[in-house]
């Protein structure tokens, strides 16, 4: 489990977060929600230990992160860190060499999952797929965790349906996964558990299901309630 507690930031004099606190399950899809600029990239660059945060405290497993938690928890960014000049091949080899967590096996599948071809130039892919392509090479991590940043942002409807369709299969079963998004449509259905943030705060935490069982709401439903009061 990661846990998020009482986490603020600044930056200047500028309070983006102020006392954030959450849980995220292995098993599960938790979603973290909120408009631009609130500050969910902020949290996952802290959860990597990538910022420093003013104060607070996050636990990957019960462990503060330390040098080897990075062989169980990963960050796919919003955007490719691969040379764009590289073949998808030769980016997949350059994580083969670089993480011993590297899965050759579940990587070849993600290929044939997105329909990517290895001698395709990153420099020649559409959005769509340099999408693809930077979720395949964190996805093929056997990491335990994984943190992606607006993974379905700014791509079509067939690219984020397949890309939704991967977060439902046995590719990511079983791992703990945080997203990023500001807008959860065709998303919905793939989500565990919604983190709700708002003026530095989390405004709600819930579980997806149990709301829509529960309460007959839809993640959008409890959304309007939050935000529009
Ligand atoms: N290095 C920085 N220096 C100063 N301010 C920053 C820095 N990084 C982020 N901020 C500010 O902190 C706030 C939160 O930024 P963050 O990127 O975490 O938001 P976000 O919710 O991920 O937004 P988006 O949806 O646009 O990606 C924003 O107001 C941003 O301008």
């Amino acid at each position: 489990m990661i846990e998020v507690n009482n986490l603020t930031k600044k930056f200047g004099r500028k309070i983006v977060l102020n006392g954030v606190s959450f849980t995220a399950e292995k098993g599960e899809i938790t979603c973290l929600i909120g408009v631009n600029g609130v500050g969910k990239t902020t949290i996952l660059n802290a959860i990597m230990n990538l910022t420093p945060v003013n104060s607070g405290k996050i636990l990957i497993d019960g462990d503060k992160i330390k040098k080897e938690s990075y062989e169980k928890i990963t960050f796919i960014p919003d955007a490719i860190t691969m040379p764009p000049q590289m073949t998808i091949a030769q980016a997949m080899q350059f994580m083969q060499d670089f993480y011993n967590s590297w899965n050759q096996q579940r990587a070849t599948e993600l290929l044939g999952f997105f329909k990517l071809k290895e001698e395709e130039r990153i420099s020649n892919l559409s959005k769509g797929n340099t999408a693809k392509v930077n979720l395949l090479l964190g996805l093929a991590l056997d990491v335990d965790y994984l943190l992606m940043d607006e993974p379905f942002s700014g791509i079509d409807i067939f690219s984020r349906e397949q890309i939704a369709d991967v977060f439902t299969s046995h590719l990511v079963e079983d791992r703990g996964v945080i997203i990023t998004t500001h807008e959860i449509n065709d998303i919905e259905h793939i989500i565990d558990k919604v983190v709700l943030l708002d003026n530095g705060v989390v405004s709600k935490e819930f579980n997806a299901e149990e709301v829509r069982e529960n309460e007959g709401k839809s993640v959008i439903d409890v959304m309007r309630e939050v935000y529009r009061g």
